[in-house]
């Protein structure tokens, strides 16, 4: 990774810290089961450049969450449901931000730093969409190989990548030994290894190398995904998910919501009773474009939706903990796409300016927020540890503020 900064400078609280205890309901419950944790693609979701097929068909029937609207009437209290003598028994957050901002990546962190462990559906879930997610990343770098300047060492490569070019399966299954050697083949080439190392170009999922790399462990029958392998997934989220969990003895409940455009009409369905808001805003993203359109700037997006929620008049006295991310790609991609390109009120310099820039510009769109309603952190979610000091500062923070 090219950043150049601490654990400690990473977790940046620029907020001042306050006393105010929001408008909040009781949380006096120590229930620390886990809720039914609904995730997945459904129909209407829309992947990083095209649309995500239909869910994977293999998926056992104990998976019943495939549908979001079930899902969400499932896996949910729907506010009108809570009457006031019957109040909330969790502290309750959450998670919002644009599509793979890192949502479901703290959800998962949560989880499993948290103890609440998967089940063996989730397994099997979170594992076909391995498979889908390693077939995406090499039919993207195969496309990108073709319209680049680059030619594969192996001119034998050629073929193959054109046959996984044309394949129009979506592959949430074992691949056959024949299909997963093609795939070997194409990842270890010299020259894909080369146009890896531009990947900023071109948007490709951030853990393409991670499974690729890891190929042979993952097409075994027997193949269950290490922690590891569950935070370094992407599985868009459809509907609503939630987990309850307890930490420094007070229970929480955690909600996680899809963040592509469809899934954010459905919001403010959650907006009641929350405790507080995890935004989670990709900085990395300041080049790329929305899959929704093909034309809105994804950290304009971003930005814009950080606004609209921050004047939430729902959400006037309920603190906001935004998480900027995906640090360790933005760092990589300063580098080879210049932020100035994109954001010209950037005049250059390091890392550290770049970063500090991106924050100023977060800020903003909470400029109407009262400082102590806010805190900002500067994060990468697939980072256990820092994840786990981090979550714990913000939890020890809602703590404080509800006493
Ligand atoms: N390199 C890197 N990858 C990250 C980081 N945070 C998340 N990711 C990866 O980004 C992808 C998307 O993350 P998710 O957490 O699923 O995104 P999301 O916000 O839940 O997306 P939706 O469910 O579509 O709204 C996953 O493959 C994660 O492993 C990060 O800080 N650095
Ligand atoms: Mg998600």
């Amino acid at each position: 990774m090219g950043c150049n900064f601490s654990s400690q400078s990473k977790v940046s609280d620029i907020g001042n810290a306050s006393d105010k205890t929001p408008p909040a309901p009781d949380a006096n419950g120590n229930d620390t089961k886990v809720e039914p944790v609904a995730q997945g693609a459904g129909d209407e979701a829309v992947d990083r450049k095209e649309a995500t097929p239909v869910p994977p068909p293999s998926i056992s029937p104990q998976v019943t969450l495939q549908v979001p609207e079930i899902r969400a009437s499932r896996s949910v209290t729907p506010a009108s449901q809570k009457s006031d003598d019957q109040p909330y028994s969790h502290i309750r957050l959450l998670l919002l931000g644009s599509a793979e901002s890192g949502k479901t990546t703290v959800l998962e962190q949560v989880r499993l730093l948290y103890k609440q462990h998967f089940t063996e559906s989730e397994y099997f879930h979170r594992r076909a969409f391995i498979y889908h997610n390693i077939f995406k990343c090499i039919k993207a770098l195969c496309r990108a190989m073709k319209i680049s300047d680059i030619q594969f060492s192996d001119p034998i490569n050629m073929g193959r990548a054109q046959s996984i070019i044309a394949d129009e399966e979506n592959h949430y299954g074992l691949f056959s030994r024949e299909l997963a050697d093609k795939i070997k083949c194409i990842w270890q080439d010299k020259s894909m290894q080369k146009l890896y190392a531009r990947r900023s170009q071109f948007n490709l999922n951030d853990s393409a190398s991670y499974f690729l790399n890891n190929l042979d462990k993952i097409n075994t029958t027997d193949y269950k995904p290490s922690d590891r392998d569950l935070i370094m997934a992407y599985v868009p989220t459809c509907g609503v998910q939630n987990v309850i969990f307890t930490a420094s003895n007070q229970s929480f409940q955690l909600f996680d919501i899809g963040g592509q455009k469809i899934d954010r009409r459905k919001w403010a369905l959650q907006y009641e009773g929350i405790d507080a808001i995890f935004f989670c805003l990709a900085i990395s993203e300041y080049d790329q474009v929305m899959s929704e359109d093909m034309v809105t700037n994804r950290l304009d997006d971003a930005l814009s939706l950080l606004k609209t929620i921050s004047e939430e008049p729902m959400f006037a006295t309920t603190p906001i903990y935004l998480f900027l991310n995906e640090i360790d790609v933005f760092c990589e991609k300063l580098d080879v796409i210049p932020l100035s390109k994109y954001k010209p009120d950037f005049k250059g310099g390091d890392q550290d300016d770049a970063l500090d820039f991106m924050e100023s510009l977060a800020c903003e769109a909470l400029g109407k927020r009262d400082r102590s309603l806010y805190r900002v952190y500067r994060c990468i979610a697939i980072d256990t540890q820092l994840m786990a000091e981090l979550l714990s500062t913000v939890f020890k923070d809602i703590m404080k503020r509800k006493r």
